[in-house]
């Protein structure tokens, strides 16, 4: 089901009991029209004498709304509201993802081969030439997702295994977008000693270390010693990821609107980890005007030494053609504030700095959120390009080549392509791929 498209955001469902006579469907999906919601999925759970069950799925924008919607349709005649099913609670019970085994066991034999004893003489191999590793082991497709809990999403510290939903919800998506096994790692500590440390010592298990939800400023050291020390890619999600989406999205907003990106002045709201990772990149890409602010001024001066300028809010929400807000902060930007042809990228989640809609109807050429504008559409084909390739880190050759790729793929006036486009990641995996080898960051490639 296609949530992004739906008019509200949030799915809900509905168990119906409906009287089996025409008009009955009809009057509930009146109903949800009626009230602003809009119709998703609906299921035909059981066929009985008089009434059928139905499950529908609708969309609104918030929970009153969806209550007023139940009291409405409560009030249809020949309709029953059996039961209201949370569809969030109910896809994470027993948890998003598990260890499946990669071969079928029939036999004793089979298990003679797979296990004790046939098992070690791959092991010997290994110890003798431990390259075979990516040969014989699932490491070179294994991905840790590691996190410390201090930045999960925009709501900030919340502790590691709070944080495990999200980690796991990246783990479902390199496994559906590009069959990658993805781990979470949850580390209870706020020093970054202790995360490197950690990290370093578990790394032999992984092909690539994806950095997740680590806040500002502690994840910079974490990843630039990690990235030092270690000769497997190591790319922090929300700097990085985010940068590359961000950057395919203003290559097209620009080209709508007959920009130039580099001649454009951004403005960046948040200068932690996605903030400062954006900036970072477009700088590199060659963008000369980057002004930002942060509440926190070593924020600020991060940003003046990456070779930007700080300013105010009200200062950047003035001079900026092209505004970017991480900040987790819902609501920062008020309709006011917001210049008339800018383009607006409120990427805080779950809820942005200002519904993309309402920066529409006060002015803003194009608006986006974070659900649109989102790393899912970068990480899975930089960590498999780089996986295939065997690069030893992600770097700016890379992560441009991902931008422009996933900017090829929009449709005609969309900032970035769905998440679901059929061939993006696969694009991307391969724009990744000649990246690495281009620019030589490849440990060892025997070219099949
Ligand atoms: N759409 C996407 O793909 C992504 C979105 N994000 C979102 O960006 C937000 C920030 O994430 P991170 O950078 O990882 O967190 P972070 O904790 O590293 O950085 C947040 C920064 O915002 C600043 N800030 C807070 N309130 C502010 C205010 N009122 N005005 C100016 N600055 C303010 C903080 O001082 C901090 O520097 C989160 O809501 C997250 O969901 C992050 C990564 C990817
Ligand atoms: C998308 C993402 O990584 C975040 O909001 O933190
Ligand atoms: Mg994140």
């Amino acid at each position: 089901m296609d949530i992004e498209k739906g008019a509200g955001k949030i799915a809900k469902c509905l168990r119906l009991m409906l009287k089996d006579k025409p008009g009955h469907l009809s009057s509930v999906t009146n109903a949800i029209a009626q009230n602003n919601a809009s119709v998703g999925d609906i299921h035909l759970v059981r066929v009985g004498r008089t009434h059928n069950t139905r499950e529908i799925v609708v969309y609104v924008d918030s929970e009153e709304q969806f209550d007023e919607l139940v009291e409405a349709i409560s009030k249809l005649e020949g309709i029953i509201v059996e039961d209201l099913i949370d569809l969030v609670h109910q896809v994470h019970e027993g948890g998003k993802i598990a260890t499946r085994s990669r071969v079928r066991i029939e036999t004793i034999t089979d298990v003679r081969q797979i296990y004790t004893p046939g098992v070690a003489a791959i092991c010997k191999d290994i110890q003798r030439s431990p390259e075979l590793a990516n040969k014989y082991t699932s490491i070179p497709n294994q991905v840790a997702i590691v996190t410390n809990g201090t930045a999960i999403l925009g709501l900030g510290d919340i502790g590691a295994v709070a944080g495990m939903p999200v980690m796991e919800g990246k783990a479902v998506l390199f496994d559906h977008l590009v069959g990658v096994s993805g781990v979470p790692i949850l580390i209870q500590s706020h020093d970054p000693q202790v995360i490197i440390d950690t990290v370093l010592n578990i790394a032999s298990t992984f092909g690539a270390i994806k950095l997740e939800d680590i806040k500002a400023p502690e994840c910079f050291l974490i990843e630039e010693v990690l990235d030092a020390q270690l000769d497997i890619p190591v790319m922090h999600d929300d700097q990085h990821g985010t940068a590359v989406v961000v950057l395919a999205a203003l290559l097209n907003a620009t080209r709508f609107s007959g920009m130039m990106l580099k001649q454009a002045t951004v403005g960046m709201i948040g200068l932690g980890a996605a903030g400062m990772g954006i900036s970072k990149l477009l700088l590199s890409y060659g963008v000369k005007k980057v002004i930002g602010t942060d509440i926190d001024s070593n924020a600020r001066e991060r940003l003046v030494a990456a070779g930007g300028k700080e300013g105010t809010l009200e200062e950047v929400m003035q001079r900026a053609n092209i505004v970017i807000a991480t900040t987790g902060r819902p609501g920062l930007i008020t309709p006011e504030m917001v210049r008339k042809g800018s383009v607006i990228l409120a990427l805080s989640n779950p809820n942005p700095e200002i519904e993309p809609e309402l920066a529409m109807q006060v002015g803003a050429s194009f608006a986006a959120d974070g659900k649109s504008v989102n790393n899912a559409l970068a990480f899975p084909g930089l960590f498999r390009g780089a996986l295939n390739v065997r690069a030893t880190r992600i770097n700016n050759k890379m992560k441009i080549a991902a931008a422009q790729c996933i900017a090829r793929h929009a449709e005609e006036h969309e900032l970035v392509p769905s998440l679901l486009h059929p061939d993006v990641h696969k694009e991307v995996t391969a724009a990744v791929e000649r990246a690495a080898l281009e620019s030589g960051v490849i440990k060892h490639w025997d070219g099949d």
